[in-house]
């Protein structure tokens, strides 16, 4: 049985593109960086640690054929990660400095079994094209901002604010599709 460990709409949409059968679980795992740790490294342990916690919650005879994915996305500039906004003025700063500059976007996926894990990273740079204080207003004041790394939605009004992107837009939006589905055919996890 596939589980996915994320409270996350968007992880469950686009997992459910796959077309594989799931179960959620709820997860909340401290989400900090320690002192030192690349941005790679961060959110590879982040993805690993929401699908160990998924595992850990299961009860003990759902385990022997549970296979759990935890995801992890992260912005990073100037080596800097951003998360996700912690109000409205961390938002705004945020944009201001993703404003006119090329960020990347790290997504990481974890899939933790009985005896075994594998993950993948995915990295897409993004350009944002430069913006003046009022479209940054009016987008924070939209809400879309709270709840996403960085600041933005690129499925939502966010795709307003790209020039481009270079790499995986599931990647962007919290779930790379391509390396997911690699990773659980090279898992045996089942795969509709
Ligand atoms: C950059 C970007 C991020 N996001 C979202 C994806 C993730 O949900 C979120 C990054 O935060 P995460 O901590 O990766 O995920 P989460 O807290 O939403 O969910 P969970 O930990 O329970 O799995 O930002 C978008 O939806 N669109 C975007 O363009």
């Amino acid at each position: 049985m596939l589980y996915l460990a994320s409270q996350s709409p968007r992880r469950r949409d686009l997992l459910g593109q796959l077309g594989v059968v799931f179960s959620v679980l709820d997860v909340d795992v401290v989400e900090q960086r320690a002192i030192g740790e690349s941005p790679t490294d961060y959110v590879q342990r982040v993805a690993c640690d929401k699908a160990k916690e998924g595992f850990a919650s299961l009860d003990g005879y759902k385990r022997t054929a549970a296979v759990v994915l935890g995801a992890d996305t992260e912005v990073v500039l100037d080596g800097d990660v951003f998360g996700k906004p912690s109000d409205t003025a961390d938002a705004a700063a945020m944009l201001r400095r993703l404003s006119g500059r090329t960020h990347e976007v790290i997504s990481a996926v974890w899939l933790v079994g009985d005896d075994r894990e594998a993950g993948e990273v995915c990295v897409s740079k993004v350009r944002f094209a430069t913006l003046d204080d009022a479209t940054i207003d009016a987008y924070v004041a939209s809400g879309e901002p709270f709840g996403k790394a960085g600041a933005y939605a690129i499925q939502g009004r966010g795709a307003t604010l790209i020039e481009y992107l270079e790499g995986s837009y599931s990647g962007v939006m919290g779930l790379p599709l391509f390396e997911t589905a690699r990773l659980l055919r090279n898992f045996g996890a089942h795969t509709a």
